[in-house]
């Protein structure tokens, strides 16, 4: 099943409870939380206390994206304030996998993601143990960016990796998604898709919906061969 990760970075902060219910009740199936700490990316965002008080204020699955450099030091924090899915960053500090094995025993799915110049193979010996993996499609750090076209190389490779192994490991895109390249980045195997500017700049329900409705057409197409 494709699903629609609305990243709260383009949503109004001073309203996110509003803001998310609208893309939660309009069928988005996840809520993308970009925490950014200055370091790893040259942005500062959301830390633990917000993921808390976004516990707090929905039901919806909190898709937790951390571009920190050193998760070690703050997973704890987000898997207690409540996080359904934390992704850690590859290129970050520390041993990646243990910091996998440690989102998982306490009970939260797992996600490594990678960006845009890190080689799609580093993930491969990582992929039997990830819940969800993520490639940057932007470099991180802000919302609004143009999607990389030469990401789309590498959605394929992992997309072919989780198929032919049959590993149970969604494929998560982030950054620049848009209704019209969305087709593509479809069919080149993505099943979340990240959207901050394409959902919340403008009617937001309507921007789900729009989503949603090419999700629809693919999967009937996909399902009629
Ligand atoms: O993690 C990030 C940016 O670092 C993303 O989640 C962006 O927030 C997506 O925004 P759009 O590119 O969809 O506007
Ligand atoms: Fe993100």
């Amino acid at each position: 099943m494709i699903k629609l990760s609305p990243s709260i970075l383009s949503a109004d902060f001073a309203n996110l409870q509003r803001d998310i219910a609208v893309a939660v009740d309009a069928g988005a199936e996840y809520v993308h939380v970009d925490c950014m700490d200055g370091h790893f990316v040259p942005n500062l965002t959301i830390g633990a206390p917000v993921v808390k008080a976004l516990r707090k204020a929905t039901d919806a699955v909190l898709d937790v994206h951390l571009m920190i450099a050193n998760p070690d030091q703050y997973l704890d924090d987000f898997i207690k304030a409540g996080s359904d899915i934390i992704t850690v960053h590859y290129e970050s500090n520390g041993d990646t996998l243990a910091q996998v094995r440690k989102i998982k025993e306490a009970g939260v799915r797992a996600c490594v993601s990678i960006k845009p110049g890190t080689p799609a193979d580093v993930l491969l010996p990582l992929l039997p143990e990830l819940d969800m993996v993520l490639i940057m499609t932007v470099e991180p750090g802000f919302g609004g960016q143009g999607y990389i076209d030469a990401c789309t190389d590498k959605i394929r490779a992992i997309r072919k990796a989780i198929d032919e192994n049959g590993y149970q490991c969604e494929l998560e895109i982030d950054g620049g998604a848009k209704l019209t390249n969305t087709p593509d980045i479809v069919a080149a195997g993505a099943n979340v898709i990240v959207a901050g500017s394409a959902v919340f700049g403008g009617d937001i329900a309507g921007n789900v919906k729009g989503f949603k409705k090419i999700f629809d057409e693919f999967e009937n197409n996909y399902f009629a061969f």
